[in-house]
């Protein structure tokens, strides 16, 4: 009796959910998708792999699908055309983030990540106007080349001492020291057993958010999950007040010395003082858009260095070639700069190629149609959470001939005539990555330095697995790399 009294209480509810979510305003089309189960609604085909999933289910549902996140509905678009039909032609509907809970936490509205409406605009400006300026300053891009060499020399113990290494975390701590030096005047050892207190804090909250999710989706479970929210917040607000900490000192310093410019925080600061409203901005502002080049800015970054260095073990000639071509641009020596970054066409290919082939920003960052949006033949209702399907894109074989085959030669082609919204490893529109210049250059300082002093190879001569997974990024499985010194 009780389960048939269950049955038919799922059956009802599925009844409404499917007639309340077909029916639009004004006959206008919702984009096809699967089954929508009461309270996981399309989860259950979500569990593992997401991005994989996403791809397959894209196959069969087409290149604007409808999923549900539990009760969140969602468009996932995998077309070219329509991303830009939706993200640059009707911007004004589709640039807000779609908010959860964890987002919240972290930014309260008051960041860059995850705010929205005029307060994003005007910080999002001043921080596109610093990093633009940053590449003008020779001093403080100096800073990462210098970086750059550091984590060349971190690999030398290993070549001499016959150890096999995992680059994974050497890659992040330099990912974590070009953006500590950028905001905090600070670094950390590469002797992975001292760690500063501020990666320690990151990295927990790090972990906290690849869980984030299924605790978003989920409010019901909120009572259980109390630890978890107190303890990321224990954690950012380790971080909020290290940012806090050296706010005060830069800005002490450009009231002495207005032109004494040394980093990215210095530029950032004297960027509001000269704006037209320098009230508009205060310290909580700052200090939350700091912890967000943390989070935003390290990972991603060292990831996509961790693909790129697995593809070119996977592919010694691919290797070779671009040691050969990065020594000729370096003019003999075993030390790259940003200068002679337009003399590597074949390595600049590689690094693209990785980008392409595993975009660490797999689904992008979450948007939110503030009103309907006509996508193609499609309405994409108000509310909806909308995702571009950046590993879908990187993967359609009528975009890309053998997408799974890594080739740095598809980007020298001269015929190569891709839309630029099938590569959109940094997203699209207004809220494109405001840092890809800078990721940009530290993968090619970072790699470049490396692969001019050291030959990489796996560890049992095989191939490494290139699958991946899907945490806070889509990052590659721990591997162990072996090395000679040249
Ligand atoms: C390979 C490295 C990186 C990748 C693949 C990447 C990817 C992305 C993606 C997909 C977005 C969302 C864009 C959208 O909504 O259309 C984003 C946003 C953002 N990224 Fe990056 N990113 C990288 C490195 C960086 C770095 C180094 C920084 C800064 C230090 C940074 C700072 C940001 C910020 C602040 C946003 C939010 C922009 C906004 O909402 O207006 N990212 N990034």
């Amino acid at each position: 009796m009780l389960i048939l009294l269950l049955f038919v209480i799922i059956a009802i509810l599925f009844i409404v959910k499917y007639y309340k979510n077909k029916k639009l305003n004004n006959n206008n089309i919702e984009p096809p998708g699967p089954l929508n189960l009461p309270f996981i609604g399309t989860l259950y085909l979500l569990l593992k792999d997401p991005h994989l999933a996403i791809q397959n289910l894209s196959f069969k549902y087409g290149k604007v699908m409808t999923l549900f996140f539990a009760n969140v509905k969602t468009v996932v678009i995998s077309d070219p055309n329509y991303l830009k039909e939706v993200f640059v032609n009707q911007s004004d509907k589709s640039t807000d983030r779609f908010l959860m809970g964890t987002a919240k936490l972290i930014g309260h509205e008051k960041d860059i990540l995850f705010s929205n409406g005029d307060y994003w605009r005007n910080y999002r400006k001043i921080l596109a106007m610093s990093f633009q300026k940053l590449k003008d300053h020779q001093g403080i891009t100096k800073n990462v080349s210098e970086e750059a060499f550091k984590l060349s020399e971190a690999f030398d113990w290993y070549a001499t001492s016959g150890q096999v290494v995992n680059p994974g975390p050497l890659f992040k701590m330099f990912t974590l020291n070009v953006i500590m030096e950028l905001l905090y005047c600070d670094r950390s050892s590469y002797d992975l057993k001292e760690q500063h207190p501020i990666l320690m804090a990151l990295k927990l909250v790090e972990e906290s958010l690849a869980v984030g999710n299924v605790v978003d989706l989920f409010p019901i479970l909120s009572s259980f999950t109390k630890k978890y929210k107190d303890n990321l917040t224990q954690n950012l607000e380790a971080v909020w007040k290290y940012s806090q900490e050296s706010i005060h000192m830069h800005r002490e310093k450009l009231r002495k010395n207005p032109s004494k410019i040394d980093d990215l925080l210095d530029l950032f600061i004297s960027e509001i003082n000269n704006s037209a409203n320098p009230e508009f901005y205060n310290d909580e502002g700052l200090y939350r858009v700091c912890s967000d080049l943390l989070l935003s800015g390290t990972e991603t970054s060292s990831s996509t260095m961790s693909w790129l260095l697995l593809y070119l073990i996977n592919n010694p000639n691919f290797q070779d070639k671009a040691r050969s071509e990065l020594l000729e641009a370096a003019g003999g020596k075993r030390r790259i700069e940003l200068s002679e970054k337009n003399k590597t066409p074949f390595f600049n290919a590689c690094i693209k190629e990785a980008l392409r082939i595993r975009p660490v920003g797999a689904l992008s960052l979450p948007r939110i149609a503030s009103e309907d949006i006509s996508c193609g033949p499609y309405t994409i209702e108000k509310g909806s959470q909308i995702l571009m399907n950046v590993y879908g894109l990187a993967m359609d074989p009528t975009i890309w001939e053998e997408p799974e085959v890594f080739n740095p030669y598809r980007w020298l082609a001269s015929d190569m005539n891709q839309s630029s919204y099938a590569f959109i490893p940094f997203g699209c529109g207004a809220r494109i990555c405001v840092g890809s210049n800078l990721a940009k250059d530290e993968i090619f300082l970072g790699v470049g330095n490396v692969l001019l002093n050291y030959i990489f190879g796996s560890v049992d001569g095989n191939p490494i697995s290139d699958k991946g997974h899907f945490g806070i990024a889509l990052q590659t499985c721990d591997y162990n790399v072996k090395l000679t010194k040249i």
